[in-house]
């Protein structure tokens, strides 16, 4: 579990994170969303210590991160999996080399032992023979793929991810999407996502931060957001007409004002 305590962040006098306070919880994927600016990339960098809060803390499993030293702060790291924007595979390596990386950095396991964990993993994510392919030579969804395996290969607690459907396709976002949600359950990481794609959100929102201008303007589930009354929150999910239009059938519907598809037919003659 991770709890943020009142966490305020500003840059040159200008506040982008404003008294923020939330619980991410544990076997759950948090999601934190909003528009660009909304200060929620600026939100994940608080959390995992690259940007010191100017107010309140941050507690992984009862322990503050803002307050930890140096030694604490890598022990912790190594509890945290991040899957990057990009992937941000290393070009040069081979999918295998690329998961193995952590095992190299941070264990010492023998040989054997890093080809099977490393094994282990790319079975999780479907990936088992690719080994020895290089990034150039496999798709986005399968690179997303791999940035997973590597992210998992230390069985973290802390899973996060930043804008993990970027440049892909609403197709391969939903496998994406659903192994996020897989192995979180799976392996009982709390999981913290930003993102900005609605299909996510529905899809595996089981916690949703809405930042609004730097503040959490609201919380709760993807069950919960189709019947949100928040303003800047509907006004940002339902930006298209079409979408407004969609969550008035869905409230109809589970009003049960639509039974069948002849009431449908009824209603759109
Ligand atoms: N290092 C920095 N120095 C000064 N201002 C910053 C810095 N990082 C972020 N900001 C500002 O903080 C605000 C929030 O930015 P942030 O990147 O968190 O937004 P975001 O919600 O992640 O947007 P996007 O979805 O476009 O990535 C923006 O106005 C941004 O310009």
């Amino acid at each position: 579990m991770i709890e943020i305590k009142n966490i305020s962040k500003g840059f040159n006098g200008r506040t982008v994170i404003d008294n923020v306070s939330a619980t991410l919880e544990t076997g759950k994927c948090n999601l934190i969303i909003g528009a660009s600016g909304s200060g929620k990339t600026v939100m994940m960098k608080c959390l995992i210590g690259l940007f010191e809060p100017d107010a309140g803390e941050v507690l992984y499993d009862g322990d503050s991160i803002t307050n930890m030293n140096e030694e604490g702060r890598k022990q912790l790291r190594q509890q945290i999996g991040m899957l990057f924007q990009g992937s941000a595979l290393f070009d040069s390596m081979t999918v295998e080399q690329n998961v193995m990386f952590p095992l190299d950095m941070f264990t010492k396991l023998n040989l054997k032992q890093k080809h099977e964990k490393v094994n282990e993993v790319l079975a999780r994510v479907n990936l088992t023979g690719a080994n020895d392919k290089y990034p150039a030579e496999i798709s986005g969804g399968m690179k997303k793929r791999v940035g997973i395996a590597r992210a998992i290969v230390l069985n973290p607690k802390f899973l996060f991810c930043d804008e993990p459907n970027s440049g892909l396709d609403p197709k391969t976002s939903l496998v994406i999407d659903k192994l996020i949600k897989e192995i979180t359950t799976e392996f009982g990481m709390t999981t913290v996502v930003n993102t900005h794609d609605m299909n996510s959100v529905m899809e595996i929102g089981d916690n949703i931060i809405f930042m609004h201008q730097g503040h959490k303007e609201w919380e709760g589930s993807n069950k919960d957001i189709i019947f949100s009354k928040n303003e800047e929150l509907n006004k940002f999910i339902f930006a298209s007409d079409f979408l407004q239009d969609a969550k008035d059938m869905r409230m109809l519907e589970a009003k049960g004002k639509i039974k069948t598809d002849r009431d449908m037919d009824e209603m759109t003659k």
